[in-house]
């Protein structure tokens, strides 16, 4: 019999709506799973069970009387850059560490109206900077997923490296991410689960901690896109605390599941064939493709020319923002305080202390691509070049509906196979960071696992707010694929 936590939202909400299974139970099994699992996968930083218990008594009692909005009684997870009132949020930083928000950010307050029951925040690359769950101050988090016949620890990609573990391994049926570069898709895809950044614009970034304002979205991550779909239609919506925040009606996302994709024009983009790619990753491209040839669409293929400036871009762009974003930290209004004699001396001193490595590194280069002297070199530049990407994008949908493309240039690699080359950590990127230089929604489905047991994922680029089409073709993609697998650590899998 297949066990509680093989329930995916969708099917526990409709469980719940129908009164087969109570709140309380399932977010009880769920607090139990967390205790027997996470001392091991790392990937919650504050746990709030209490609340959790509290939250799904509430929701019993509006779903008895028949009310109760569209997440009534399900158990999420929320990553730890979401500010939560009353609830620690950390951004995984020391500098962070004691920062108890006074107020919630419009995405969790958006799903909270809905009745969703938080069990806690979850682990990120501190500042969600990173591929892999490995900068974080609480340490790394685990992947669920082994190669086969190996014990070794695989990471779940990043920034959003808790939120993928918890959903794979069952410990929550979604969890809230965020996408700068690819921090929904890229840890997606390696750990088997579905997540989507949508249009930059769609989701308010009130209270998000920011990384790089022009680029940051959050999005739903969850099992299936069924979930995805449930998830994004209550986190997204205008809001008037968040001047990019887009005024746009909400389409009711899970109706688009059904669309299929007949006569669909699914565009290839050829400079996405990267010289070194492993020919597993080649294979599965080809394989979606054949995918949604079947299911009625048509495949086509499109150029996409600035394709190979986007890493570089994205990696000046998102730093000079970076750097001015968190120069909020000084030790003064927020978090870790280190005392010295002068005052510009408690700020490099907790500044010294509060952020970790990569975060430095960013810093540093992001005021030196601003600094005079070089802003015109470096950042202007890199600006216009975004424009031009933006281009391919813009003209690449006259053509095409949706572009499909791996989501990764790798599956998910060991913890200790940390390159010590930062550089080479950014490669990760390389298909993710084009869709959000150009703010182009986007999103990651499983596809398949590699020779070593391992999922690997596909990603759907589409047009601005047309979150839908991308669905569509995503469920096409997920039918195709009948990805079924559990990974090796799963709360339904008893020790
Ligand atoms: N935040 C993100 O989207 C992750 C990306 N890998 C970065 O380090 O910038």
């Amino acid at each position: 019999m297949s066990s509680i936590h093989d329930l995916t939202l969708a099917s526990a909400r409709d469980a719940l709506k129908a009164r087969k299974i109570s709140a309380v139970e399932l977010t009880n099994a769920h607090i139990d799973a967390i205790e027997r699992l996470d001392g091991q996968l790392n990937s919650f930083i504050t746990r709030t069970p209490d609340q959790a218990r509290e939250a799904a008594k509430v929701s019993d009692e509006a779903l008895a009387k028949g009310e109760g909005g569209s997440l009534c009684g399900i158990p999420l997870g929320i990553k730890d850059l979401f500010c939560t009132n009353g609830v620690r949020t950390t951004a995984a930083s020391k500098i962070l560490g004691n920062f108890v928000p006074p107020y919630e950010s419009t995405v969790t307050a958006n799903l909270l109206k809905d009745g969703a029951v938080f069990l806690g925040k979850l682990n990120l690359d501190e500042f969600a900077m990173g591929s892999a769950n490995l900068t974080s101050a609480f340490g790394p988090v685990e992947n669920p997923w082994k190669r086969k016949g190996s014990d070794v620890k695989l990471v779940p990609g990043g920034s959003s490296g808790g939120s993928a573990a918890a959903v794979a391994a069952g410990l929550v049926l979604g969890a809230t991410g965020t996408d700068t570069g690819g921090s929904i898709r890229q840890p997606a895809a390696f750990t088997g689960i579905a997540g989507i950044k949508p249009t930059y614009g769609r989701c308010s970034r009130f209270g998000t901690i920011a990384f790089a304002s022009s680029l940051d979205q959050a999005g739903p991550m969850a099992r299936n896109l069924q979930d995805c779909a449930i998830l994004l239609e209550s986190m997204a919506g205008f809001d008037p605390r968040d001047s990019t925040s887009v005024d746009t009606p909400v389409p009711h996302y899970e109706a688009a599941l059904k669309r299929g994709v007949k006569g669909l024009r699914v565009g290839i983009p050829k400079e996405y064939h990267v010289e070194g790619m492993p020919a597993e990753i080649e294979a599965l491209w080809q394989q979606g493709m054949d995918w949604l040839r079947d299911a009625g669409a048509e495949i086509v293929e499109v150029s996409l020319p600035h394709t190979k400036y986007g890493l570089p871009t994205y990696y000046i762009a998102a730093l000079a923002e970076a750097s001015s974003n968190l120069a909020r930290y000084d030790g003064v209004r927020f978090g870790e305080r280190v005392s010295a004699p002068t005052l510009d001396g408690l700020y490099e001193a907790s500044r010294a202390a509060g952020f970790g490595d990569e975060v430095k590194r960013r810093i540093l280069i992001g005021t030196h691509v601003l600094s005079s002297g070089y802003y015109d070199a470096y950042y202007l530049r890199a600006q216009k070049v975004r424009t031009l990407i933006q281009q391919d994008f813009l003209k690449a949908f006259e053509k095409v509906d949706v572009l499909l493309t791996p989501t990764a240039p790798s599956g998910a690699f060991a913890q200790d196979e940390k390159p010590s080359d930062p550089v080479q950590m950014y490669l990760n990127d390389v298909f993710t960071v084009p869709a959000s230089m150009a703010g182009v929604p986007a999103l990651s489905v499983p596809a398949g696992l590699d020779a070593r047991g391992v999922p690997l994922g596909l990603q759907l680029i589409g047009k601005f707010f047309d979150e839908e089409t991308l669905i569509a073709a995503g469920h096409a993609i997920e039918q195709a694929a009948a990805f079924h697998y559990r990974p090796t650590i799963h709360a339904g899998v008893s020790a």
